[in-house]
């Protein structure tokens, strides 16, 4: 049978603990006798001990001293409950009162006391010796009066909607003005805002919460809990939302056997009688309603807790505190609700069919005409359920059918993806090879034919290319039998290859090509394994792959990012998007789509027919650019990013969008710049920048958005023209070193900024995309790789081009935005959070820029 009634232990999630080194368990109270309706254990300011606990005790009703109820992960901030403090008509205080719940607060923080009764009803308790904080003895606390209604008034609107419900007359009119009369809604109503509020507190204002009324038995805990069903995805789902309940009710002293004495129907009511769980019940399934997809349960789920909240065959819910259960031996005499619910039948009845894990903060509406009716507890003998059943199974039938629909679209994408992977190997042709758990890609006819161990040329057997050293080497096969072998099939080859590519993996690399992956199996993969894409891992059983779209991706880092995403997630996957007209070559690359950011609908559009979850925002007009029209800058960087914030939110994408070194001005830290130091800089680009970097965190607290940004460098790249900023120069310098052997540069000979090779910038976007939410400690890294002049970049350049001459002639509105602009940045952040490593530094940048740049050029003839 199942685990016995009742819960001697505290109920409390591990991280809770875990997480903050503020907080400890206590059991003062282990044998009920400093507050007989607190649980044996509770959990208090670590700064305060059990000595002082007690005289708190002392100084609030029924000795309910201020306790934690929740930790909100995200920001640390936390919500504590209590009863009210004494203090009667003379203003009584208790410093250690006063010391616990500023502890509660770090330096710098404010907190908000929420009172769950008016001020008046406050000011009143105060003649019977309760009373409320004075904010003179808690000053970074203040104080905010919410009047819910209690006992007798709650009765009273419960008998009169049960009374509404049950009229029999048929008339319209009789039944809405009952129904108003009961007042319930307007409750309903007064609870939930309360709970926004203590929600908003702590979410979006960054500050603790108390809350209390009188004894803390009742609103409070309406208020709590329900704060934390907004707050805290977890108490959404079955097991969750049980704890909330033991925690939240039980543990902390809800006098169910008082309050629930008889049925909620029933239509005389005893003294101590108030429908107060059932109005919170009432309030989760308004929230329920407006959220169907973020609760794991039904609203059966919520109705069965209801009845045995009134009458059960269980001993859950008898006692007043978890002091009278222990008292009556309920662990032992009775058997516990839970243990049947959790039974995997009963929890599939409770299951809500069209659940979806929502990771955010939801906040409910509360307005008048946002709530509703209960209908299937108060007029659950009026409506049939036959229907309700009918259309509930029909539901639960088309969403098994649509996942096995969405099963088959992901096999037929892998498929199509494969299709399309082979159709590249054919035209660049690469072979993978297996070997002591790590994956050889050996870029055929790549090399050249240097006669070293790995400078192979090895031919698909439909091109009969000479196979040689590698396969001899293997000293299993002459080159001819291997041609043979080839030509019947890949596993014989491959198998033969393994012991060459042992020898090679034993040898030292010499930068061919080939690069080495790390798996976890031994097996032979038909995929093509793209050589540059070796900084990530290779996984062969494909998982879903994000949707992607690149705005303003025909710029100069668009399309080699598109490029690089398209080996990742395959070609469909990313589609490249800008206002101008693409070249053949990108057009026929890969999906391409004309969106302008400054047309909201049509990009949300975009967004939501191509079921897009990644977005990276690169259009932008750039620092030079953005000078010469600062109203385009504004409305592009501007009023662009707002959009594609707005689309972002609202459609839950992973959000990149790159900032830069112009983020930073004159008054910022130059050598090297951290990433949290004072911003002010004095281009409109920079301005957009810092305005993107903080609405994107601002996003992102408030409304969950994964949005993540990185400062680059001025970006070099061999391949694609930049788009006008200040750091341009080092990208014209190679072109004019090339064509004409001189350089005019703009910039004065010693202007050191930091600066980037392409294919680090887009090396680290990816992993920054790709990196666990839980690794990044922000969400704005700065990113690094090498700092130079143009008189030092123009003397490496000499080193390839000997008679290379450079002269100054200094732009001054350009010159003023590089002395303004970081020299050297501090990226120890995103080297810590997330692994970032840079690959170039000024040598190998110019090597490379050369290289692309310079086969039939002044190198040649130099050389
Ligand atoms: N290249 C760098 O050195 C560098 C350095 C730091 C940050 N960044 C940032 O990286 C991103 C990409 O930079 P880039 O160098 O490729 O820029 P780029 O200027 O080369 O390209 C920007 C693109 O945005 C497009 N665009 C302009 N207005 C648009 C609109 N209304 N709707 C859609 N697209 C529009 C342009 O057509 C252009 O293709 C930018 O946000 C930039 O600020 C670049
Ligand atoms: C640095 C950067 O954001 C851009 N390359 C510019 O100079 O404007």
């Amino acid at each position: 049978m199942g685990r016995r009634g009742g819960c001697g232990r505290v109920k409390l999630p591990k991280w809770e603990m875990n997480q903050t080194d503020e907080w400890r368990l206590s059991c003062i109270n282990k044998d009920f006798s400093v507050c007989p309706s607190y649980p044996a254990v509770v959990v208090v300011p670590k700064s305060i001990n059990d000595e002082e606990l007690r005289r708190v005790a002392l100084f609030r009703q029924g000795s309910r001293f201020p306790v934690l109820s929740y930790y909100h992960r995200k920001n640390g901030m936390v919500m504590m409950r209590s009863s009210q403090p004494l203090t009667g008509t003379n203003g009584r205080r208790c410093k250690e009162d006063e010391k616990l719940i500023n502890a509660t607060l770090r330096p710098g923080k404010r907190g908000f006391i929420i009172d769950t009764r008016s001020l008046n009803v406050a000011q009143q308790a105060r003649a019977k010796g309760g009373g409320f904080e004075q904010e003179v003895h808690y000053p970074q606390w203040r104080r905010i009066h919410k009047g819910i209604e209690r006992f007798n008034i709650l009765q009273e609107s419960l008998i009169k909607l049960v009374e509404a419900c049950n009229d029999q007359s048929h008339n319209m009119d009789r039944w809405l003005s009952k129904l108003e009369a009961s007042n319930w809604l307007t409750h309903v109503k007064e609870i939930l805002t309360t709970a926004c509020l203590a929600a908003q507190c702590i979410d979006r204002e960054g500050a603790s919460v108390l809350v209390h009324g009188s004894e803390g038995t009742d609103s409070t805990l309406q208020v709590t809990s329900l704060a934390q069903i907004i707050l805290d995805p977890r108490c959404r789902t079955i097991r969750g939302f049980e704890s909330l309940v033991v925690r939240e009710w039980l543990q902390a002293g809800h006098p169910f056997q008082q309050r629930c004495a008889q049925s909620a129907y029933s239509n005389s009511k005893q003294k101590w009688e108030a429908p107060v769980f059932l109005l919170f019940l009432d309030c989760v399934w308004q929230i329920l309603r407006q959220f169907p997809c973020s609760f794991e349960f039904n609203e059966q789920f919520l109705i069965m807790l209801f009845e045995h909240a009134y009458a059960s065959q269980f001993g859950t819910f008898l006692g007043n505190s978890e002091n009278e259960r222990a008292k009556l031996k309920l662990p032992q005499k009775t058997m516990s609700l839970w243990s049947w619910v959790n039974r995997t039948e009963e929890m599939n009845r409770f299951r809500n069919p069209i659940y979806e894990a929502n990771s955010l903060v939801i906040w409910p509406a509360v307005a008048p005409q946002s709530l509703q009716l209960w209908a299937g507890v108060f007029l659950r003998w009026n409506r049939p359920s036959k229907y309700l059943d009918e259309a509930q199974e029909e539901m639960v039938r088309i969403i098994k059918y649509n996942k096995e629909l969405q099963d088959k679209v992901k096999v037929l994408r892998r498929h199509l993806a494969e299709l399309e992977e082979d159709e590249g190997m054919r035209e660049n042709p690469h072979l993978t090879v297996i070997w002591d758990s790590k994956v050889l890609v050996l870029p055929l006819h790549r090399c050249g034919s240097t006669p070293t161990f790995c400078h192979v040329l090895i031919g698909f057997p439909q091109r009969q290319c000479p196979i040689n050293c590698l396969l001899s080497s293997a000293s299993a096969l002459s080159p001819a039998e291997g041609q043979q072998q080839l030509r019947r099939g890949k596993m014989p080859i491959v198998r033969n290859l393994g012991r060459a590519a042992s020898q090679l993996l034993q040898s030292s690399g010499c930068g061919c090509g080939i690069s080495v992956v790390p798996v976890r199996c031994i097996g032979v993969s038909p995929r093509q394994v793209a050589s540059d894409a070796s900084f990530h891992s290779v996984t062969f059983a494909e998982s879903d792959h994000p949707r992607v779209l690149i705005t303003g991706g025909l710029g100069q880092l668009g399309v080699g990012l598109a490029k690089l995403l398209r080996k990742r997630f395959g070609k469909n996957n990313v589609i490249l998007s800008d206002i101008r007209k693409p070249a053949d070559n990108v057009f026929y690359s890969g999906p391409f789509i004309f969106a302008d950011i400054l047309d909201y609908k049509n990009l949300r559009e975009i967004v939501v027919n191509n079921r897009i979850t990644w977005l990276f925002h690169y259009s932008a007009l750039l620092s030079a650019v953005g000078e010469a029209n600062v109203p385009l800058a504004r409305a592009v960087n501007i009023t662009g990013l707002h959009n594609v914030l707005d689309i972002a939110a609202e459609h839950n994408l992973r959000l990149f969008v790159p900032s830069t070194i112009g983020a930073f001005g004159p008054t910022s830290p130059r050598d090297p710049t951290p990433d949290l130091c004072i911003q002010r800089p004095r281009t409109i680009y920079g301005v957009s920048k810092v305005h993107a970097e903080l609405m994107g965190e601002y996003y992102h607290y408030r409304y969950g958005l994964d949005f993540r940004c990185l400062r680059y460098p001025g970006i070099i790249s061999a391949d694609s023209q930049p788009g006008g900023g200040t750091t341009d120069y080092a990208v014209q310098i190679f072109h004019d070193a090339i064509k004409s052997g001189k350089f005019k540069c703009y910039l004065k000979p010693d202007t050191r900024l930091p600066m980037m090779y392409i294919d680090d910038c887009l090396k680290a976007t990816l992993e920054v995309m790709e990196a666990p939410a839980e690794s990044l400690t922000m969400r704005t890294y700065n990113i690094n790789a090498m700092s130079f002049s143009p008189e030092e970049l123009a003397q490496e350049v000499q080193k390839y081009v000997p008679e290379f001459q450079v002269t100054y002639s200094v732009d001054q509105v350009k010159q003023a935005i590089a002395d303004s602009w970081p020299m050297n940045f501090d990226d120890s952040n995103a080297r810590r959070d997330w692994g970032w490593k840079h690959d170039y530094d000024l040598p190998e940048l110019v090597t490379t820029m050369f290289s692309y740049l310079g086969s039939d050029s002044r190198i040649a003839q130099a050389n």
